[in-house]
């Protein structure tokens, strides 16, 4: 069987986890430090590396960086708080997979599994697998959440961001596409050529192409100079084309032949030009629809969507929302935000956001404005009436936030137990839990 190497400082977990790996028949090889373990890969087989993001000293991102320079085995990254940056970080960096503390028996066999396939098939082609690590940056533009289903998109982020392979992210309006689609170019061996966005929405059918291929002068009335066009203006970056499915037929045309060919000419010029961009493409239309009625070309959609992203809506992702409220109030207030009242926490969690994180974000910059003094209570938030919020939870108006936040838990996780007639697996996937996590709460909350 396997080499596996543990790299965590948590003596308890480490032991429980090498235990489990010997049962199922590997060898393991434990060490608490970056430095321990990198050592460990140098000197000794190993086969894969099973690491702590948070370690004394240097941290496992480190790890999974330097690692990359001494061996192509698989890591598998472990934390017990995800956080939108560490697991985007940690796939680009090649980390084989990310998990969260604690895992299952059954979810490390199953994730050894493909690491020791994976293993064997970088041993067969080493040199295809190598990577070069960048570093990564971050700024108020960071992806807030900490629920499973945007880890999902993290991860995808992660993977996707090394490659120039197109992507195409859908999702409602105000999901946070043109976010993920900064972090896409941010984490890219592009990040430091242009990030140029256009709305594909807002820009008049007959000015689309001079927009994005340029024109000579004289091309037609009104084109007194010469103009480059967005593609060569983010030539060696990336071009985002925002609100895609709003994009006129004959327009798609001439995109998918750029897209094949990496070759335009402006209007009115005859020299066929070279192009250097990757395409990040979002729509909040349902694409395959418009396929199927004829208003979008099905090989544009095709050639699009090589990496898909799909956001889901806020109300899809309750757990974000509490902390996405605190985040925009910490970037409108700096160090000294306003706090959330239980009631206006409340309110928050009830309402079902058909705006989504834009509308979060606006009802947060008006709530901020509306209230004096540090706390921002329910009717400062002002949510449209009538808007199809659930009905509230029984809480104590007067209560503490967390018992506030415990109490909604405690009403969704029965509520989700109950549509799924009893299903844990069912009801942490409505959840977007992990069945571990969900064990936790049930536990937490005392539900049989
Ligand atoms: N996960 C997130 N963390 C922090 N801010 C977010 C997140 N998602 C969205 N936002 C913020 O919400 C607002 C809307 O996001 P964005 O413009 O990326 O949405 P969109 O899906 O592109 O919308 P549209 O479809 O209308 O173009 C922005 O202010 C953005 O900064």
């Amino acid at each position: 069987m396997a080499r596996i190497l543990i790299v965590d400082d948590d003596v308890a977990f480490r032991n429980s986890l090498a235990e489990t790996l010997r049962d199922l028949r590997h060898t393991v090889l434990e060490t608490g430090t970056c430095e321990a373990g990198l050592h460990r890969l140098r000197t000794e087989v190993v086969d894969a590396a099973i690491v702590d993001f948070r370690l004394p000293g240097d941290d496992g991102l480190v790890f999974l960086r330097r690692a990359a320079q001494i061996s192509t085995i698989p890591c598998i990254m472990l934390t017990a708080y995800s956080s939108g940056s560490n697991t985007i970080e940690a796939m680009r960096l090649g980390a084989f997979d990310h998990l969260i503390k604690p895992v299952s028996r059954n979810a490390l066999v199953e994730m050894l599994s493909r690491a020791l396939q994976y293993r064997q098939a970088a041993e067969d082609h080493h040199d295809a697998l190598a990577s070069t690590p960048l570093e990564i940056s971050s700024d108020r533009h960071e992806l807030i959440s900490s629920s499973e289903a945007m880890r999902q998109v993290f991860k995808r982020i992660g993977l996707a961001s090394g490659s120039d392979a197109t992507v195409l992210i859908t999702g409602e309006t105000g999901t946070g596409k043109e976010l993920v689609a900064q972090a896409l170019h941010r984490n890219s061996p592009r990040s430091g050529k242009p990030f140029v966005a256009v709305n594909c929405a807002a820009i008049p059918a007959d000015l689309m192409e001079s927009e994005l291929f340029g024109h000579v002068k004289g091309a037609f009335t009104g084109a007194i100079t010469d103009r480059v066009g967005r593609f060569r203006e983010a030539d060696g970056g990336t071009l985002f084309l925002d609100e895609i499915g709003d994009m006129a037929l004959p327009t798609q045309a001439k995109i998918l032949r750029v897209l094949q060919e990496r070759e335009l000419t402006p209007i009115g010029g005859n020299q066929v030009i070279s192009v250097n961009v990757r395409i990040v493409a979002a729509t909040h239309r349902d694409l395959p629809a418009n396929v199927k009625e004829g208003r979008f070309r099905e090989d544009l959609w095709y050639r699009l969507q090589v990496v898909p992203i799909f956001l889901p809506p806020l109300r899809e992702r309750f757990s974000d929302v509490l902390q996405l409220a605190e985040h925009f109030l910490r970037l409108i207030s700096g160090d000294t935000p306003k706090r959330l009242t239980p009631a206006a926490a409340k309110m928050l969690l009830a309402y079902h956001w058909p705006g989504n994180v834009r509308e979060l974000r606006n009802a947060m910059e008006r709530a901020a404005v509306l209230s004096h003094g540090k706390f921002i209570d329910a009717q400062h938030i002002g949510l449209p009436a009538n808007s199809g919020s659930a009905p509230g939870p029984d809480i104590d108006w007067n209560g503490s936030l967390a018992d506030a936040v415990s109490y909604v838990e405690r009403e969704m996780i029965v509520r989700a137990l109950a549509a799924a007639a009893g299903s844990r697996s069912d009801a942490a996937r409505r959840l977007g839990l992990s069945r571990q996590q969900l064990y936790r709460k049930l536990e937490e909350f005392g539900i049989t």
